[in-house]
Parts: structure tokens; sequence; C-alpha cells
């Protein structure tokens, strides 16, 4: 309308005015509402974008990895992509993403912050912050989680202890068909709260149940398809229609939650004896209260706690395909090593070459984030002979080496003798990136490979499952949604051993 006006301003009437306006309207596009240019740097080749859409309709919305990996393949293991008027550079394979993660890690540590992060978490706890705030809260995680693991009740035993109590749900059930899911939700988050809250909380009690849904929904927020515009309107959450609007609102209610964990915690401290991650986290908070610059304030623990919960629906969605798989061998050797009379232990692992190889094909296949948690590079950044401007959004395409073609024997298959030797011994592969690698790897590992471990040897030592519909028509593939992937949900009979 502008531009007409602007053509009937210059004395354009007619055809006349609607061809200027048409013209104005073309170079309008072409300068203002190209992808931005990127003022410094060489940025590596890739597909020609689309102004404001970017590359949107190279990318399937459903299988972004799979389409990430055929540009790989046209454009090279290190190519730039447009979400919106963005570039992203995809590291496609395992050379680039090693040489990134592992060789550069300090150059490629960066989280890069969407703009729907900072409506989530202003930026505060580990998985969305950077630089000091990020390093410091790192650190200590990782050392408190260390210690606890250590500690009176170590986290094998609260794993063991939670992994009974699904058991018990589950033979409430008595016969009737059951998807685990939610149980498996619960059993994981009852691990994190116990170390972080000091305690478990019952299935049925409605703050732990209100948590969970809480999380949920927060992951759909960033899995939703529509993430990726958010770089170009950051305001576009405001008008949203009222679910989305409900999500943020109940991210506020978690954390009113948390609030009135920690300041009971504060009530009842006692700093000889921590009980929990919150308490070790208040006692620090006391010893750098002068000082101006520390990290150890309210609203990182806050985020803290967030970011540890989100950590409970990746295991649950690891474990969830591998009722679905045969088990027959898992059952064999079972018996073998831990018998029906004990309960299993993490030292059992060793001797259970099968069951680990079977754990990690599971994770290796169901690719949980294919293209981890957004990275950037820390400042310009020479790589593969291009140069990426500090704060440009790196994508390690994790899918483009656990499924790549060089490094396993059948990638597309389900294959537990990826990670066997011919001896059946268990087989480690550098090539298993399902946790990421380098700086930013995922601190929840051992933890996460502990949780896999126990509670599928408990559940197995327990029970044998069936599934509702025939075992030809069960599909262990994930769907991929934003950031992660989601397997499907079946039901299955749980019948005792
Ligand atoms: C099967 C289970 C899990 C998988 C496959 C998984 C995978 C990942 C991946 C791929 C990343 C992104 C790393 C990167 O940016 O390159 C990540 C980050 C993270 N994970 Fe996990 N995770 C799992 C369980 C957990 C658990 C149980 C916790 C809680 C203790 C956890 C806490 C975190 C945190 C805090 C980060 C952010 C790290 C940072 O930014 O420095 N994860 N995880």
């Amino acid at each position: 309308m502008f531009l007409y006006s602007l053509a009937a301003a210059m004395g354009l009437n007619g055809p006349g005015t609607t061809l200027l306006s048409l013209l104005l309207s073309a170079l309008f596009i072409k300068w203002f509402l190209k992808p931005k240019q990127v003022q410094k740097g060489r940025l590596p080749p890739g597909p020609s974008a689309l102004p404001i859409l970017g590359n949107l309709f190279q990318v399937n919305r459903r299988a972004p990895n799979k389409s990430l990996i055929k540009l790989g393949e046209q454009y090279g293991p290190v190519f730039t992509i447009w979400f919106g008027s963005s570039p992203a550079v995809v590291l496609c394979g395992q050379e680039a993403v090693t040489e990134a993660l592992i060789e550069r890690g300090h150059d490629f540590s960066g989280r890069y912050l969407l703009p729907v992060f900072r409506k989530l978490t202003n930026y505060y706890g580990i998985v969305f912050s950077n630089g000091e705030r990020w390093k410091q809260l790192r650190k200590f995680t990782l050392s408190t989680f260390r210690n606890f693991g250590m500690g009176k009740k170590s986290i094998e035993e609260r794993i063991l202890e939670e992994a009974q109590f699904l058991v018990t749900a589950i033979q409430n059930k008595k016969d009737t068909p059951l998807s685990p899911n939610f149980l498996l939700r619960c059993a994981s988050s009852n691990i994190i709260c116990s170390i972080v809250f000091g305690d478990r909380f019952d299935h049925e009690d409605k703050r732990f149940l209100t948590l969970i849904e809480l999380f949920a929904e927060n992951l759909q927020i960033l899995s939703g398809p529509w993430i990726q515009l958010y770089n170009n309107f950051p305001t576009i959450v405001d008008f949203l229609p009222g679910p989305h609007k409900k999500l943020f609102q109940n991210a506020k209610d978690l954390m009113n939650f948390i609030k009135q964990v920690i300041q009971s915690h504060k009530e009842s401290l006692q700093k000889d004896f921590p009980r929990d991650f919150i308490d070790c986290f208040l006692i620090k908070m006391e010893e750098e209260e002068h000082e101006h610059d520390s990290e150890f304030i309210l609203m990182n623990l806050f985020q803290e706690k967030a970011d540890h919960l989100a950590g409970h629906s990746s295991v649950a969605c690891s474990i969830q395909p591998l009722l679905t798989i045969t088990i027959k061998k898992i059952h064999r050797e079972i018996d073998e090593v831990v018998g029906s009379c004990r309960r299993p232990t993490v030292e059992d692992r060793a001797n259970m070459p099968y069951t680990d190889a079977v754990i990690h094909e599971v994770q290796r296949y169901i690719d949980l984030a294919p293209m981890s948690l957004p990275h950037t590079v820390t400042r310009d950044v020479e790589f593969s002979g291009y140069l990426i401007p500090k704060g440009t959004y790196v994508v390690p395409l994790l899918s483009s080496v656990l499924k790549g073609t060089s490094q396993w024997e059948t990638p597309e298959e389900f294959n537990p003798n990826h990670f066997l030797d011919e001896n059946g011994h268990f087989k480690k592969s550098e090539s298993f990136v399902a946790f990421s690698a380098g700086k930013r790897i995922c601190p929840g590992e051992s933890l996460a490979r502990m949780e896999l471990f126990l509670f599928l040897t408990t559940l197995l030592q327990s029970f044998v499952f069936k599934p509702v519909i025939d075992h030809k028509e069960i599909d262990i593939s994930a769907v991929i949604s934003g950031f992660t992937a989601v397997p499907n949900d079946y039901e299955f009979y749980f019948i005792s051993r």
C-alpha cells in the first residue's frame, strides 16, 4: 500500500503505478527482507534461501535430521542453512562433529540462545547459559552429583529403591494391559527428586503429578515445529492462542513450587550434613554471599532444578523401546548373572555384555537428540577453510554420526552386534554420541546409563512383557519433534515370572 502510494505520488497512474509498485516491492524484498548478511565471516556454502523463510521448505519438519544429512551429501560435511533470516552452520558426519566438539571444544562450547529459551529460563541454570555462569554451575553440579553417588545413600541405591516401586506399581495393575510410559517418567523423575529435594514422591502425589505435567508441556514448547520462527519474531509467543500461553504460565507455577521447597530447606539447613543438592547449593550461596558476581544465586538454583528434571523424559523415552524388542537373550543373561533372589547392581553390567549392547543400540537407533541442543561459537572461528562469526548457530548433527554409513555395519537397522565383538564381549564405539561430546556433553550421562540398566534389569527380572498388538506391527523408531525424538507408545501385558 505504502509503495503503491509512493508510485502514485511520483505521478504514475493505472498500469504504470501497478508496475512500479511491483518493482519497488521486489526491491524491498530483495534488500530488506532477504536473509541478514553476516557482516564478517565466510560462511560455508549451502542451499539458497528465501527471504524471511530461509530454507524452511528444504527441511522436512518430521525428519529434519534426514533432510540435513541429505544436504550434507550435496554441500559437504560443513554447510550453511538458513532458519528464517538467521544462518546455522551444520556439522555433518563424525569427522566434522568430533573436530568441532572435541578437538576445538572450547570454540564450539557456546549455547545458541533462541529467544524462546529466554521466555522459559531467563538464561539462568546450565542448559541455556554461557560464559562464567555456565562454567561454574556445570562444575558445581558435576561434583555434587559425584559426591552423592558416593554418599551415604548412593545414587545406585536410590535407583534400585525406585525400581522396586515401579515393579509394585505394575503388579498393582494386575492383568490389565498397560502403557508403561507414565510410570517410567514417574520413576526417573523421582530419582532426580530424591537427589535434588532429598526425597521421592508418591506416584499419586498431586504436586509431583503437576511437576511431571509441567515438564512434559515445557518439552512440547521446545519441540514445537514453530520454534524456528521465534528467531525472527521473538514476540510471537505473546500472540499465541490460549494453550501455548498456558504453558508459559505453568513454567511460572513450577518456579513457585520450587521456591516453596527451597524456603523449607533454608529453614532446616544443617551445614555439616547436606542432605541433597539444594542443601549443597544453599551452603555455597552463603559462602559466596559477599561476592557481587557470584553465580550461586536463587535464580540459578531455581533453573538448575528445572534443568535436571528435564532429563527425566529422555530416560523414559529410551526405556520404552527397550521393552518392545526381543528380550529372551536378556532374560537368559539376568538369570545367569543376577538370578532371582537378589537385586541387580551396576557391577553386574560388566558381566552382561548383551544387555549392555542392547541398551546402547536402542539409544543409537532411536537417536533421541538428532541435532543435539543448539551450539554456537564462542569467538570468530576458522573451520574447514571458512570463517564462522562469533554467535552463529551451530548444529552438531549427532544423527549423522549415530547413523553414519562408514561407522556402523547396518546403520538403519536395529542390531546389537554393533556393540559386541566376535567373542560376544561388549565393544565401545567412538561414534556413540547419543549424549553428545566435548565440553557440553550431557552431565546426566552416567546417571542415565545407571537408570537404564537398573530399571530394565529389575523389570525383566520380575516380568515377561507381551505387547497387546502383534510384534510385527511394532515400530521402535522414534518420531522427531523439534530437538527431540519421541518413540511410539505401546501397551503391554506384564506377566509375572
Ligand atoms: C537417555 C538419557 C539422556 C540423553 C540421551 C541425554 C542427551 C543429552 C544431549 C544430547 C544433550 C546436549 C549436549 C550438547 O549441547 O551438545 C544434553 C544436555 C544436558 N543434559 Fe542430558 N540426556 C539424558 C539424560 C539426562 C539426565 C538424566 C539429566 C539430569 C541429570 C540430564 C541433564 C542434562 C543437562 C543439564 C544438559 C545441558 C548441559 C550443558 O549445557 O552444559 N540429561 N543431554
